[in-house]
């Protein structure tokens, strides 16, 4: 078997990201170029810590923390993964990097613009690397699609686009305190779940992601409950081209497995498709709509792409990361700082025009 390195990884906090992507990390794969070891977990107590390893990742032997700053201080630790709800994006990737300490942070990754600066300077004084876990943007899938689309042409001309993410969440209903619900932890759809369906919008209308991309003209419109955005639609227009596209979240239904994206060019159209909107699982090219001597619009046969992921589809990002850091790499090619700064200023344009606020956004 070929010797591929290790990377010692710390999960901080014992949610259900955290063990999702735990899982996948000790997933068995021979083709793995790297070894991941989860050499520790920090969390709010002991006894969850513990729980967490058993069940997740039971042939790991862990050190466990009863807190995220021990977990970041070990000195076994090469990079700490940041499971907790968007409030806390900040402080724990702080503190990480206040340990020297490599990060990988969840989606997304702060509440606005301004905290995501903060991070990516402490980040860059103390020689760090650092990335959003974006995951969409590392599967297979996403990156044969964007060849497709700009070095194959395979729909012509991209001009539209629509994507959605819907999830149906009792809001109003939910205790305060859940990160679905409380403002302070980032609560609304946009950052949870409408951050997918716009990752949809701003790669696949821009050739020249992630590091020369433009950033579209936006107008977007925001709805309430209980001081909660439970729904946001975004219009999309670029400016150099004039594509356009419709981009929605909301926690009140569930979105269409079958229409996760759609991208419309002048000589067909590519339907994604995939449980959720973060999780695609195929999609399929369709040539031009045709039309019959009788005047009846016909759809033709469509090719379909397919992608078996290993596990849930975690290792791709997990990879990266470790491949990245054991390159001395400080960032990702996948999700560079400033394409991450530039999804927060977008998503800061999109609750100033739809009225969501956080205390972050005034201090
Ligand atoms: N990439 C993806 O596919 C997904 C990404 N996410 C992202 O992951 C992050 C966490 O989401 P998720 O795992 O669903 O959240 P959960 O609520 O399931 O877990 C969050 C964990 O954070 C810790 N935590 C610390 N303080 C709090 C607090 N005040 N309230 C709640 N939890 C707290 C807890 O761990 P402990 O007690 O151990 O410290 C808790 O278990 C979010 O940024 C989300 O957007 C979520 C789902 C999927
Ligand atoms: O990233 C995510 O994807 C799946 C959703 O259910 C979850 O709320 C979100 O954080």
């Amino acid at each position: 078997m070929l010797e591929v390195p290790t990377i010692r990884w710390a999960i901080i906090a014992t949610g259900l990201i955290s063990f999702w992507f735990v899982e996948d990390l000790v997933l068995s794969r021979p083709d793995a170029p790297v070894n991941h070891v989860i050499q520790a977990i920090g969390s709010s107590s002991k006894e969850k810590g513990e729980a967490f390893a058993a069940k997740h990742c039971p042939n790991s032997k862990p050190k466990i923390y009863d807190s995220y700053e021990a977990a970041c201080k070990d000195p076994e630790v090469d990079v700490v993964y940041i499971g907790t709800p968007h409030g806390f994006h900040k402080k724990n990737c702080l503190e990480a990097i206040a340990h020297g300490k490599n990060v990988l942070c969840e989606k997304a990754f702060t509440l606005n613009a301004r905290e995501a600066r903060e991070v990516f300077a402490a980040a860059k004084e103390k020689g760090v690397y650092i990335a959003e876990a974006m995951w969409l943007r590392h599967r297979p899938l996403f990156k044969q699609l964007m060849k497709l689309l700009y070095e194959d042409k395979i729909i012509g001309d991209v001009f539209r686009m629509w994507s959605d993410f819907g999830r149906e969440w009792d809001v109003p209903n939910l205790p305060a305190t859940s990160r679905y619900r409380d403002l302070a932890l980032g609560a609304g759809t946009l950052l949870d779940l409408g951050i997918y369906s716009l990752t949809w919008g701003i790669t696949t209308l821009d050739p020249k992601i992630p590091k020369n991309s433009e950033t579209p003209k936006i107008l977007a419109a925001q709805t309430f409950e209980v001081g909660i955005e439970v729904a946001t639609s975004i219009i999309l227009q670029y400016g150099s081209s004039g594509r356009q596209g419709v981009i929605t979240s909301t926690t009140k239904v569930d979105g269409n497995p079958d229409m996760v994206a759609r991208i419309e060019g002048t000589a067909g159209t590519i339907e994604v498709v995939g449980p959720t909107t973060s999780d695609p699982k195929y999609f399929v090219v369709y040539p031009k709509f045709s039309t019959d001597a009788a005047g009846n619009t016909k759809r033709g046969e469509g090719k379909r792409y397919d992608f078996e992921v290993p596990g849930r589809g975690y290792t791709y990002e997990a990879d990266a990361t470790a491949l990245d850091i054991l390159a001395g790499k400080k960032e990702s090619d996948v999700m560079p700082w400033s394409e991450s700064i530039r999804v927060m200023e977008i998503m800061d344009e999109i609750r100033r025009q739809g009225g969501t606020v956080y205390k972050a956004d005034k201090e």
